[in-house]
Formats: C-alpha cells, sequence, structure tokens
C-alpha cells in the first residue's frame, strides 16, 4: 500500500517536491491556503495526478490521513511556520508526523520539536537544497529529529534524493534543529561561493572580458576540479541574451542582490559559537552594501580614484585562486558546522554531510567528493584545509590568491571573499600572530590579564597598574 503522506504549501517547491513523492510512489494529499490553487496543480500534474489527492482545508486534509500520519509543510520560514503547526495541532492525533522542509532558523525548530513533543507529536526539521528543479528531480536533504521519527519516512525521503553513485543525498543528521542548520550553512557556503564567483567576474570586466568570454571561461572551469552547480549556472547565465536589447542578460541585471536570512544566520551562529566565517559574512555584507546604488553612486562621484592602477590579472591565476579559496570557504563552513555541533550535542557526522552535497543541492560540487573522503580520513588538527589533497590545492594557489587580491586592490576592485579567505588562511599559518598586542592593550585599560608564552599561569597583568582609563 503506498505510503500516503500530507504536503501543504503548493509554491515553487512544495509543488515540486509532491510531483517528486508522487513520482516515487507515495500517495500525496495536497492542501494550500489558496484553496483553488489545489484542483489547478492536480490538474497540471499528468499522469502524477494518480498518486494525489487534493483536500479542501487542513481538517480534510487531516481527515484523508491514515493514522499515525505523516504531512510535510513547505510554508514560509518563521511566523507563518509556528502559525501553521497551531493550526494542526488541535487536529493531529497523538504520534502523528510533522516535517517542516522549510528553511527554517534551527532555533525555531528546536522550539517546535520540544513543543510538539511534550505535546505527544513528532516532529523532523528537513532541509531541502536544489531549488525547483531538485525538489521535482532529486534534492539533497538534510533531516533534523528523533530516529524514531524519521524511520518511518526514510524510504520514501531517500527516494526522492538526488543520486550520487546510486547512493541517496539524504540523511538524518542529528536531533533537533541539526538539519536546518546544516543546511543554513549550506547556504551560507553558496553565499561565499556565489561572492567569490562575483569577484572573478568583476577582476574579468575591468580587464576587458565581456560576458559571453567570461562565460566561456566559466564552462572551461567547469571541466576541471572547479566543476560544480554554480559554475555551471555562471557559464549559462553570462551566456544568456536578454531578448528586449540584445545585450548579455547579465549587463541588464541591476547589482543589487537580495537574500532571504540563511547566510546571515550562519555568520550570526558561527560568532555566537566563536567562530567568524568571514568569506560568507563578506559575503552577506557584499550583498547588503550592493542594496544601495545610489550612495554607491554618489560615492563614486565623490571619492576620486586616484592613484589606481591598471592590473591585468591572469585567467590561470583566478582559476587556482578561486580554487584555494573556495577549499577555505568550506573549511570555514564546517569548522562552524563542528562548533555547533558540540554546542548542542548533534554529534554530526561531518563525511555524511559533505556525501549528501555531492549531488542534488546548489553547492554540489566536483571538490566535495575530495571534501567528504578527507573527512573519512579524518582531519588533522580538525581543519579541512590541513587535509593532505586539499592542502596541497591550498598551497598551489596561494601564490595566485595573493596576486588576485593584491591586484584587486591597487585596481581598487573590492573583492571582500576571496580577500578574507587569504586572511584567513595567512592568519591559520602563523604559529605566532599579533593578539598579543591586543591582550597587552586590554589588560592596560581594563586589566583582563593574559597568558605569557613562558608560563602555565593565566589572568597575569602587565607592568602598568592604574595605568587604565
Ligand atoms: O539550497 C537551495 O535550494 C537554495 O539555497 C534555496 O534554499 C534558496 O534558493 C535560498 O533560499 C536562496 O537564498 P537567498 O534568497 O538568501 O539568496
Amino acid at each position: 500500500d503506498a505510503q500516503k503522506i500530507g504536503m501543504i504549501g503548493l509554491g515553487t517547491m512544495g509543488s515540486a517536491l509532491a510531483l517528486n513523492l508522487a513520482e516515487k510512489g507515495a500517495h500525496v494529499v495536497v492542501q494550500n491556503r489558496t484553496e483553488a490553487r489545489v484542483p489547478e496543480f492536480i490538474s497540471e500534474a499528468g499522469a502524477l495526478a494518480s498518486n494525489l489527492e487534493g483536500a479542501g482545508d487542513l481538517a480534510d486534509l487531516v481527515a484523508r490521513l491514515p493514522e499515525p500520519r505523516f504531512i510535510i509543510l513547505m510554508t514560509p520560514a518563521g511566523a507563518a511556520t509556528d502559525a501553521m503547526i497551531d493550526d494542526l495541532k488541535p487536529l493531529l492525533s497523538a504520534g502523528d508526523t510533522l516535517i517542516d522542509a522549510g528553511n527554517s532558523d534551527f532555533h525555531d525548530t528546536r522550539r517546535r520539536t520540544e513543543q510538539l513533543e511534550e505535546a505527544g507529536f513528532k516532529f523532523l526539521g528537513m532541509g531541502v537544497s536544489g531549488g525547483e528543479e531538485g525538489a521535482r528531480h532529486g534534492p539533497s536533504i538534510m533531516v533534523g529529529g528523533t530516529a524514531d521519527a524519521y524511520a518511518p519516512v526514510k524510504g520514501i525521503i531517500e527516494a526522492i534524493a538526488a543520486k550520487f553513485e546510486d547512493a541517496p543525498c539524504a540523511a538524518h543528521l542529528g536531533p533537533d534543529g541539526a538539519g536546518h542548520f546544516v543546511k543554513t550553512v549550506h547556504n551560507g557556503i553558496e553565499y561565499a561561493d556565489m561572492q567569490m564567483i562575483a569577484e572573478v567576474y568583476g577582476l574579468l570586466c575591468d580587464a576587458g572580458w565581456d560576458a559571453p568570454k567570461i562565460g566561456t571561461l566559466f564552462g572551461e572551469w567547469g571541466k576541471c576540479n572547479l566543476g560544480s552547480y554554480l559554475v555551471e549556472v555562471t557559464e549559462a547565465v553570462l551566456l544568456a541574451t536578454d531578448p528586449e536589447t540584445g545585450k548579455p542578460m547579465v549587463d541588464v541585471i541591476m547589482d543589487k542582490a537580495g537574500q532571504k536570512g540563511t547566510g546571515r544566520w550562519t555568520v550570526i551562529e558561527a560568532l555566537k559559537l566563536g567562530q567568524s566565517a568571514t568569506t560568507i559574512e563578506a559575503a552577506v555584507a557584499a550583498r547588503s552594501w550592493s542594496a544601495e546604488p545610489a550612495v554607491r553612486a554618489a560615492g563614486e562621484a565623490a571619492l576620486d580614484p586616484a592613484g589606481l592602477a591598471k592590473v591585468e590579472v591572469s585567467a590561470e591565476d583566478l582559476k587556482e585562486a578561486f580554487l584555494a579559496a573556495r577549499i577555505l570557504a568550506y573549511a570555514q563552513g564546517f569548522r562552524v558546522l563542528q562548533a555547533a555541533s558540540e554546542t548542542y550535542a548533534w554529534d554530526l557526522d561531518m563525511a555524511r554531510v559533505a556525501e549528501i552535497w555531492r549531488a542534488g543541492c546548489i553547492i554540489r560540487s566536483v571538490l566535495l567528493d575530495e571534501i567528504s573522503s578527507a573527512h573519512r580520513a579524518g582531519l588533522p588538527e580538525g581543519q579541512l584545509y590541513l587535509a593532505e589533497g586539499l592542502r596541497q590545492k591550498v598551497i598551489a594557489g596561494l601564490p595566485a590568491l595573493r596576486r588576485v587580491v593584491s591586484g584587486a586592490a591597487l585596481s581598487g576592485r573590492p573583492v571582500p571573499a576571496l580577500a578574507s579567505a587569504l586572511s584567513f588562511i595567512d592568519t591559520m599559518r602563523l604559529g605566532r600572530g599579533t593578539t598579543n598586542l591586543i591582550q597587552a592593550q586590554r589588560d592596560y585599560f581594563g586589566a583582563h590579564g593574559f597568558e605569557r608564552v613562558d608560563s602555565d599561569a593565566k589572568g597575569l597583568h602587565g607592568p602598568w597598574a592604574g595605568h587604565g582609563m
């Protein structure tokens, strides 16, 4: 008997996921706030309509599902999802499972897990990556919650997921918010990767390359160890022409980037965890600054670019630099995951995380294969960039990254993500840094204390007692 699953929310992702479920043999009872959307959706489903059943309101949806019920929510993150859960709760029976497949903040997922389990229900926080295409034909799926709640849906979740070497890119990663947090950091890395690609594009534009020429270059890069979905997307969008003007499509698009929050959440959580995902921070900052075109135009008029050098960067340097910086962005992402896994006792299997990111998701890339095997082999000092093969790639790319970042600085082209990747690795490869001076300054004005290099004592003070504020 086909597994019956409820799906609430027939937006882009919800519709695509419902068709994927129906195609993989589930009987999907669909419901949508705008009820008229339901018959319309089923009428467009073709042969899959036989595995789809429309429901009117929530009570009708619940009535059509056998107990224990499994209901997927594909509703906007935040208050809308809480409201939906509140409306559903009085209709459900003990033992029913709600599955939040939206881009939820993991703090909300932890709270909802506690509340719903206290009320006798089960709850899964399920990160789904891959956009509409992925949701329809095979996303990467990152699940958080109890193993007991996941077991009954493991089969269908793995069936709808993308496959890498025949293995499903879906996994139960840990309790409560683990799945949604892994998805959030996925998006953070997505931001950093997109920003680095945009920085490479900017430097090539400065070197006089037009969009189609840059697109062709990304096409070539797609065939080497830079191969990834985002490189493919970049090639496609740079080769696209505006039907209205005949110009390259990207040339008529406003340089004002949107963001729905996952990048920001990654950065905020990283800082709370004592981590700093600076390549992701740089990407979020670039999007935020891009949202002020008028201020930037005023800056362009008022800030004389005197002294800017015309620096030519080579495509080969950009390739090496991008690869090294990409590895460092992943390394920062996994450091944040590791810190969260310890803080929230999720015991995340990082190799498994990298494995389920190898297909279906937005950051899927050739590199993730090496990243997952590096995790499997065990990371020296817990650092991805110290894993042998990746370490060699970083070392090989650093000279190019230095030339690219310094050239950009001299020519006035902002490359915050590439530059922060370079600062990160230059900090992490220096046994002795300069924060000794910061400790001295903190102790001078605030008696905050320090440690000496030649003793284990803590909270020592310098010969400046009383000189503070
Ligand atoms: O993994 C994915 O399928 C995407 O990341 C998806 O979740 C969505 O496209 C992001 O929400 C975009 O985020 P921004 O709107 O913040 O760029």
